[in-house]
């Protein structure tokens, strides 16, 4: 037998009674551990919801989000969990019929009942918020902006769920909970982080928004608004430009081109061999071209596109006025801005835009995009076609005139220029909820950003359990030594030689 053998079969750590122990330690730490475990463990998810419906200018869009009930204040708790996109125009079309826009809603607020749980179906609030196209119905039409919102409200009321109202939103409000939306999905509010800008086209206005450190809000007060969030200030820089969505920018394009009452319009904006009738009664159906409607207008003019970027830009620069300006600064039409500032997400109609014309990248240099942008302006209109059968031809006629306004928007306009342009990201979702206003407005009405920073746990539950099995361990290392000295045979450990 080796000396080390019998050294082993000698060893007292080995006998019964530390068996014993070690067996029971072991059990005393595990049902330590799995009471820590249990005891501190999260409640069982209880869920609460809130809709809101985005009455936009060309369609209506509903929201479902959803946030766990207990610690509604831990930053981006509260996602998207559905969304669904109503059939038809949006709902200022339907002002000779409003009764329809009500009808309109109940594919979708049928859905949002499948969605939620019936049980909370009553505490689940419901808000509609209409944008520019309500703006200007209002504005041209204020008897019958109101015939759409009492048919909408009615149609609201008889869900099950908890109706806040419906109601216009401001551009303000728009362009700030835009913001608001977009930095709580990247958690950059709680975190106290550099904020990111947000830049919102849709059909009828677009709005910037952003933190600028050299402005303090005095220079252009109407364009100010201030947030205390989690405990940071911020003072965020947002204007809304009514009429200069994407569809009504093109129709003020138009309306520049026909002032003179033409029979046929040769736009450079839309594709060579791209040729359609149009009405001029239509076309000019909107307070943001109406008082422009050349007297006398025959009926309809025929619009045959040119294709040619440049010359679409020299169009599109007449909706700008680029000279008057009372503030140290503007971007266009007398609207005080302050220097561009920190990363920008772009989203709505920007990333549709920027999406179909493959330009969401962009470290792609202004020049090429540009070029990018000639070239498929230069493309002819049955090549287009042939390209892309299964897009809708109205979207697809009219990318051309879009990509060539946002790039004009956003250089001449807003002033980004070759080096901040990468700033800008295109996005349409962030961490799988849409970028948009609707969040950012259920947030605020459903009060649920604090203005100071919530007193943080003073641990989790996994630092809890992991500090509650080091200890048992210790305590069961201790116990086995503090044993020793009483265990006679474990007094005379052998001497390894
Ligand atoms: N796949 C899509 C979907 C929409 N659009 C266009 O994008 C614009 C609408 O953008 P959106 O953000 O939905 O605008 P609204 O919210 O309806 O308008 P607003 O915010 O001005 O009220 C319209 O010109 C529409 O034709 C597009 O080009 N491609
Ligand atoms: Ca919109």
């Amino acid at each position: 037998m080796s000396a080390q053998r019998e050294m082993k079969e000698k060893n007292p750590w080995h006998t019964p009674a530390t068996i014993i122990i070690t067996v029971i330690g072991v059990i005393a730490i595990v049902a330590l551990v799995t009471v820590a475990v249990l005891q501190n463990k999260p409640l069982p998810k209880k869920y609460k919801y809130g809709i809101v419906l985005d009455a936009g200018s060309s369609h209506t869009a509903l929201y479902i989000y959803g946030w766990p009930a207990e610690k509604v204040n831990d930053t981006g708790r509260v996602v998207q969990v559905h969304s669904c996109k109503v059939k038809g125009p949006g709902i200022s079309s339907y002002a000779s019929a409003p009764l329809n826009a009500g009808e309109s809603l109940k594919v979708c607020m049928l859905e949002a009942k499948d969605q939620v749980p019936s049980k909370r179906h009553q505490e689940t609030p419901l808000y509609l918020g209409a944008t520019a196209g309500m703006r200007l119905l209002n504005i041209e039409n204020s008897t019958a902006s109101d015939g759409v919102f009492q048919a909408v409200s009615q149609a609201l009321q008889t869900s099950p769920f908890s109706f806040q109202g419906a109601r216009i939103i401001s551009g303000q409000e728009e362009g700030a909970f835009g913001w608001v939306t977009v930095n709580y999905l990247d958690d950059r509010l709680k975190q106290g982080l550099e904020t990111t800008g947000a830049l919102d086209l849709g059909g009828a206005s677009t709005q910037i928004s952003f933190v600028s450190d050299n402005y303090d809000g005095s220079e252009s007060p109407k364009n100010s608004v201030t947030f205390r969030l989690y405990g940071n200030d911020y003072n965020l820089y947002t204007h809304s430009f009514l009429c200069y969505g994407k569809d009504q920018v093109l129709r003020m394009t138009l309306a520049h081109q026909t002032q003179s009452g033409p029979a046929t319009v040769l736009d450079p904006c839309f594709h060579r061999g791209y040729t359609a009738i149009k009405n001029y009664t239509v076309l000019y159906d909107t307070p943001c071209v109406s008082d422009r409607k050349p007297q006398p207008a025959p009926a309809s003019f025929n619009h045959t596109g040119t294709g040619d970027f440049q010359e679409c830009q020299r169009v599109v620069r007449n909706v700008f006025n680029f000279t008057d300006c009372k503030y140290s600064r503007c971007s266009f039409n007398g609207v005080f801005q302050p220097s561009l500032q920190g990363p920008f997400g772009a989203f709505s109609a920007y990333y549709f835009v920027m999406n179909f014309l493959n330009l969401t990248d962009t470290s792609t240099p202004l020049e090429d995009v540009k070029k990018k942008i000639t070239n498929y302006c230069a493309t002819p209109w049955e090549q287009i076609k042939e390209q892309y059968p299964h897009i809708k031809q109205k979207y697809l006629a009219e990318y051309c005139f879009s990509g060539t306004y946002i790039i004009t928007l956003l250089t001449e306009g807003y002033n980004f220029t070759s080096e901040n342009y990468p700033n800008i990201k295109f996005i349409k979702k962030i961490k799988d909820s849409d970028a948009g206003w609707t969040l950012g407005y259920m947030l605020n009405l459903t009060n649920m950003i604090p203005a100071e920073a919530p007193d943080k746990p003073p641990l989790p539950h996994g630092g809890y359990v992991s500090i509650v099995t080091i200890i048992a361990i210790l305590l069961f290392v201790l116990i086995i030594f503090s044993l020793r000295p009483i265990w006679p045979r474990c007094s005379k450990r052998p001497q390894i030689i």
